[in-house]
């Protein structure tokens, strides 16, 4: 069998993988990947890339549509066909030489097959065609082999054999009904999409709509998931499914209702790619997410490193925060952290420091693409109370701000932030509405940077801009820092 040795040796390509094995060449040590299927992940063929093409045409229609001289020009109707033809291209035709190009080209060796850890530092590589490498590290082994769909266990579910996300964002024909279980970001995002390229969507939620976001922007995705003629039942969990002779999907709920749909889609969430992995060899359980300690070492049950610190875990698989953009600093700063040790340099672990992936508690970033998309970072108004802070929030109706009037006739939105009273710095923003993802990073920057109140007032937005959302924030709460007056929209 052959054998070879590399400084780290990372298990799984997607988005944080390749960016751990590349930070890990960047610092002068040597890496091997190992990919099972395609290098570039989930992210890029089945997730975020793909799904987001599925949404980009019809938010450019409405963008049009909700201005009257340029809506005169629209003369026909969203071509579902050319939607999925351009969607084909952003998931590359499902073929990853574009991705392997890069990997060379960065000075990673790629391996192909499953990955399984069979001893400390040393990880056993399976082809399909049943050959079996073994590839031994000498200062670590990176687990970043991601997640997958859960589907919860509903009588009759598997055997209609559902959509996951994976064929929600590869379909090559649109159902004329679909039913969607899940209200998560999965599910508002494939409802939105699905509903705008034609299909009947219906959408069963037993947790309510995208329930962990800021109430008042869930409020106004899911007024308009209703107003794009989706049928929701947000407060009930499937209780049977079948598919019948002809093909059509029968979903039970729990209080009885039937729906009936071409194709069902479990959006219920992940799990980790950690079945077949070879944990149990190092003290592990199979199927669990990894834990990791501040460095992104895995640790077992009670807290302690593995072995002596070899193991790591980014991305999804250590449960941290399912976000390609999140997993990738995650990645960094694992790469970052491994050069050092390997080197017998300093790890600055401190918050935000070099090494720390300190935003994974305090500034975790999302857009939600829905339509009217959601951008939120850091935490909202319960997590923020949850965690014991003092804490303000204020609202303010964006669509009352001059550059979102210019916008789109009739805009309506609405963003909010949360302010660490004691420290006067913002510790969370969402805001909703349509066109609003590239707002995030202004309120990201002022997170991370912990910019006292007093100092944005300094931060002026160009006039007339939809970043005057900020100005109008900041009134809301008041310029006397700690002042706990309410100001009209305050609360
Ligand atoms: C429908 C959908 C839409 C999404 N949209 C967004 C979005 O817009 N923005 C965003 O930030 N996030 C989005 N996400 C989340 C994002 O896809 C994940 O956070 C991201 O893919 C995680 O990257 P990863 O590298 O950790 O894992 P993955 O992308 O899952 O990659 C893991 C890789 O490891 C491989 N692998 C697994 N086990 C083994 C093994 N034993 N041996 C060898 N290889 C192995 C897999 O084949 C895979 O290629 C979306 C998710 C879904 C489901
Ligand atoms: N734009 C983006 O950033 C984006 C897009 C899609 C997915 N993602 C990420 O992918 C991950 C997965 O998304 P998701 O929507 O699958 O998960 P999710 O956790 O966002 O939502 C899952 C939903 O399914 C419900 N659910 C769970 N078990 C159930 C059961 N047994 N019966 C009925 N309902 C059940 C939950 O209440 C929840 O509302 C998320 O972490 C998300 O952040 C991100």
């Amino acid at each position: 069998m052959p054998e070879d040795t590399y400084d780290v040796i990372v298990i799984g390509a997607g988005p944080v993988g390749e960016n751990v094995a590349d930070r890990i060449v960047q610092g002068g040590l040597t890496a091997a990947i190992v990919e099972r299927e395609l290098v570039g992940g989930e992210c890029s063929y089945w997730a975020c890339m793909p799904t987001k093409a599925l949404l980009r045409d019809a938010a450019a229609l409405r963008a049009v549509r909700s201005l009257p001289a340029a809506a005169q020009a629209v003369t026909g109707e969203l071509d579902p066909a050319a939607v999925l033809r351009r969607r084909d291209s952003f998931a590359s035709h499902w073929d990853d030489a574009g991705q392997v190009s890069w990997l060379v080209g960065a000075g990673v060796a790629l391996l192909r097959g499953q990955g399984r850890i069979v001893a400390d530092r040393t990880v056993e590589v399976s082809s399909a065609a049943g050959a079996a490498t073994t590839v031994h590290a000498r200062h670590a082994v990176v687990v970043a082999t991601g997640s997958s769909a859960f589907v919860p266990p509903v009588p009759g579910l598997t055997e209609t054999a559902p959509w996951t996300s994976r064929q929600a964002a590869s379909a090559h024909a649109v159902p004329a009904r679909l039913t969607i279980v899940g209200g998560g970001v999965v599910g508002t995002e494939m409802a939105t999409a699905y509903s705008a390229l034609g299909a009947r969507v219906t959408l069963v939620s037993r947790d309510g709509i995208l329930p962990t976001v800021e109430p008042f922007a869930a409020a106004r995705v899911t007024a308009a998931l209703e107003k794009a003629g989706v049928e929701l039942y947000p407060t009930t969990a499937p209780a049977e499914a079948r598919r019948d002779g002809t093909g059509a999907v029968h979903l039970t709920l729990a209080d009885g209702t039937t729906i009936v749909s071409d194709e069902i889609l479990v959006a219920t969430g992940r799990t980790p790619n950690t079945t077949d992995l070879g944990l149990e060899r190092i003290g592990l359980a199979p199927g669990d997410w990894l834990r990791v300690d501040e460095s992104l070492r895995v640790v077992d049950a009670e807290g302690a490193v593995v072995g002596d610190g070899w193991l790591y875990a980014a991305g999804d698989v250590n449960r941290r925060a399912l976000l390609t953009h999140q997993g990738k600093y995650q990645a960094r700063a694992v790469g970052d952290t491994i050069v050092a040790r390997a080197r017998g340099t300093e790890v600055d672990l401190s918050p935000w420091g070099r090494h720390a992936a300190t935003a994974d508690d305090r500034a975790v970033t999302q857009v939600i693409f829905s339509d009217p998309e959601i951008a939120a970072v850091g935490l909202t108004l319960r997590a923020a109370t949850d965690t014991g802070l003092d804490v303000r929030a204020v609202e303010y109706d964006l669509g009352a701000v001059a550059g979102a009037s210019l916008h789109a006739d009739g805009y309506e939105g609405r963003a909010s932030m949360v302010v660490d009273v004691s420290r006067n710095v913002l510790v969370g923003f969402t805001v909703v509405g349509p066109d609003v993802a590239e707002l995030l990073q202004a309120a990201t920057i002022a997170i991370v940077g912990e910019v006292p109140l007093e100092r944005l007032w300094h931060a002026v937005p160009a006039y007339p801009t939809m970043s005057e959302i900020w100005l109008r924030l900041l009134e809301t709460y008041g310029r006397d820092a700690h002042s706990r007056t309410p100001f009209p929209g305050a609360r």
